[in-house]
């Protein structure tokens, strides 16, 4: 693999550079898990039930999700993957509270988020859901050092110092504190959004295509954080990515087509999530890349 001086120490199936950092790290799993009581192997930090999604209504109607069951066990990492239009982006809302289901259960830990208030989703979105974007979402007037703290700041929340500390020592972005998002790389900006979900300790981390924005190196920093925010530090991770190489970093891949599960893969590499993601394709379900080549996206550039 080009590149690959530095090899990287956070995962043994991958052997990219290691971001820019690293010292020391402790261990502290998110807030939700530690106080269930439950061990972090055998406890769900989130659920779907039966969950189906339509938009409109009659002869118009797109079932954008039809029936999805499915756990995420705390401290697991899982990627979604899928043709375009298969359901990830709706079932990844549903399942954060950014979309609700049409008819099913979605469960964040305990909590049943059916039926919950605006002001209740609201704060369950804030205490105990991280998220990363792909188009990072940072304020630009703010620091790193405010962007990362601004959840917590805007629940009246102390920020955990040496968690903190521990977080930005992790992801390399001590130095770059006191700069605004415009003074950042691409990388250091999704570094900073890593950042911002992980110093909460939420329940569970969404990423929506978190590397869709980023070069190769720069993706593979991100995946190697949101690896090492499983293996370090307990956290559970839920990313949608159209790149197998991406995806290869997770514990798990869920295939969507047409709105269902259709596959999973455990402990997948980068060829055999390419080999599902090609009978997907070969197999009718509409594929929104002009060439049907679903290695496309920065991560599959190291292979060019
Ligand atoms: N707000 C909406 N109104 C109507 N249809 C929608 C809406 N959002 C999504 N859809 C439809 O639901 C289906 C699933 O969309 P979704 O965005 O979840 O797919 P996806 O797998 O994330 O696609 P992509 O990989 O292209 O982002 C698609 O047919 C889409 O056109």
């Amino acid at each position: 693999m080009p590149g690959s001086s530095t090899l990287v120490g956070v995962h043994p199936r991958y052997r990219w550079e290691q971001p820019p950092t690293c010292g020391t790290v402790e261990t502290m799993p998110p807030r939700d898990v530690v106080t269930q009581g439950s061990a972090p192997s055998t406890a769900i930090a989130a659920s779907a039930v039966e969950v189906a999604k339509e938009y409109g209504a009659g002869d118009t109607a797109v079932h954008a999700l039809r029936g999805v069951s499915i756990d995420f066990p705390a401290g697991e990492f899982t990627a979604i993957m899928g043709p375009s239009g298969s359901g990830k982006s709706t079932l990844m809302h549903c399942l954060a509270g950014l979309d609700t289901p049409s008819a099913g259960t979605v469960r964040i830990g305990d909590t049943d988020l059916t039926g919950l208030g605006d002001k209740a989703m609201t704060e369950l979105r804030r205490d105990r859901i991280g998220f990363v974007f792909q188009s990072f979402n940072l304020v630009p007037t703010l620091t790193a050092r405010e962007n990362i703290t601004l959840p917590c700041d805007i629940a009246g929340r102390d920020v955990d110092q040496q968690w903190m500390d521990t977080v930005v020592s992790r992801l390399g972005l001590a130095a770059r504190l006191e700069h605004r998002p415009s003074e950042l790389s691409g990388g250091q900006q999704q570094r900073v959004a890593c950042a911002r979900a992980l110093v909460g300790r939420p329940a569970i981390i969404f990423g929506d295509e978190p590397t869709g924005n980023l070069d190769s190196r720069s993706s593979a920093e991100v995946m190697s954080i949101l690896r090492a925010a499983t293996d370090e530090f307990g956290q559970t991770v839920v990313i949608v990515t159209h790149d197998p190489r991406a995806a290869s970093f997770a514990d798990r891949v869920v295939f969507l087509a047409d709105g269902q599960i259709v596959n999973e893969l455990r402990d997948p590499d980068a060829d055999g999530v390419f080999e599902v993601m090609r009978h997907l394709d070969d197999n009718g379900v509409v594929n929104g890349s002009a060439d049907g080549d679903s290695r496309s996206g920065a991560l599959a550039d190291e292979d060019q």
